[in-house]
């Protein structure tokens, strides 16, 4: 079961004025959010699902519950792309994160359509599913950090969503398995321009992390953990 978060390191200010990308023990903010939700982070990271997918044995009907539920998580992860752009503080980042989004609904948006074609999933159920708990509680937690309308609770659950996916997917030497259901799944989370992406992301999230004050950092922690402890959850309930 999900543990509470260990409790992070407070980020001191730079005599600049500034505050400091890191903190007392030299670590980022993002990494301190990551070592502070490390048992979900490494349980959703060394998954059965992670395992299966890179031995191409995912069960059909348990890779069709996958698409069909994540089809719905990235509805709402769109949606809070979209505040991202709206409160990022530079027009360089809005560029950033609309070609993200450009690429989440054509390049990803035609592996789920060809995936659920594959898997003959009905177009009921490609459009609205039933509804899985750590589904509705994944939106619901989008649509919280959407409502702040603050860009480092935005940014604390979008670098979850991708860093932990390029985290997972990021095997060096990997054979990649034959099906391309669970093939162009992996590529599309090890590529170089996600990659790229997500060291950008992480970049972004520290740089809002360290110009936030106190309260800010403790909302966008809460928002990181618990979209670490939602993305294990999310793995877990496609197998039960
Ligand atoms: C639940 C979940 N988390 C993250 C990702 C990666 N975009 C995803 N597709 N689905």
């Amino acid at each position: 079961m999900a543990r509470r978060p260990k409790r992070m390191r407070s980020y001191s200010p730079r005599t600049s004025g500034r505050r400091s990308m890191a903190n007392h023990s030299g670590q980022t903010f993002s990494d301190a959010l990551k070592q502070a939700n490390a048992e979900n982070w490494n349980a959703a990271r060394q998954h059965r699902f992670v395992e299966e997918i890179f031995a191409g044995s995912v069960p059909a009907d348990i890779m069709r519950r996958y698409l069909t539920q994540d089809y719905q998580f990235i509805d709402g992860f769109v949606a809070l792309l979209g505040m991202a752009i709206a409160t990022a503080d530079r027009y360089e980042s809005r560029i950033r994160f609309a070609q993200f989004a450009a690429m989440i609904t054509s390049d990803e948006n035609t592996y789920f359509q060809r995936g659920f074609d594959a898997l003959g999933v009905a177009e009921a159920e490609r459009r609205q599913p039933a509804i899985a708990a750590p589904t509705a509680r994944f939106q619901a937690l989008m649509r919280e950090a959407a409502q702040t309308r603050d860009y480092a609770c935005c940014l604390a659950v979008l670098t979850v969503a991708e860093w932990l996916y390029l985290d997972w997917a990021d095997r060096p030497g990997a054979v990649l398995p034959t099906d391309f259901i669970h093939a162009e799944w992996i590529t599309l989370h090890n590529n170089d321009g996600f990659r790229a992406f997500v060291i950008w992301l992480r970049g972004e999230l520290d740089r809002a992390g360290a110009d936030a004050d106190e309260t800010g950092r403790a909302a966008a922690a809460s928002l990181f953990g618990r979209a670490v402890a939602l993305e294990r959850a999310f793995f877990d309930h496609i197998y039960l």
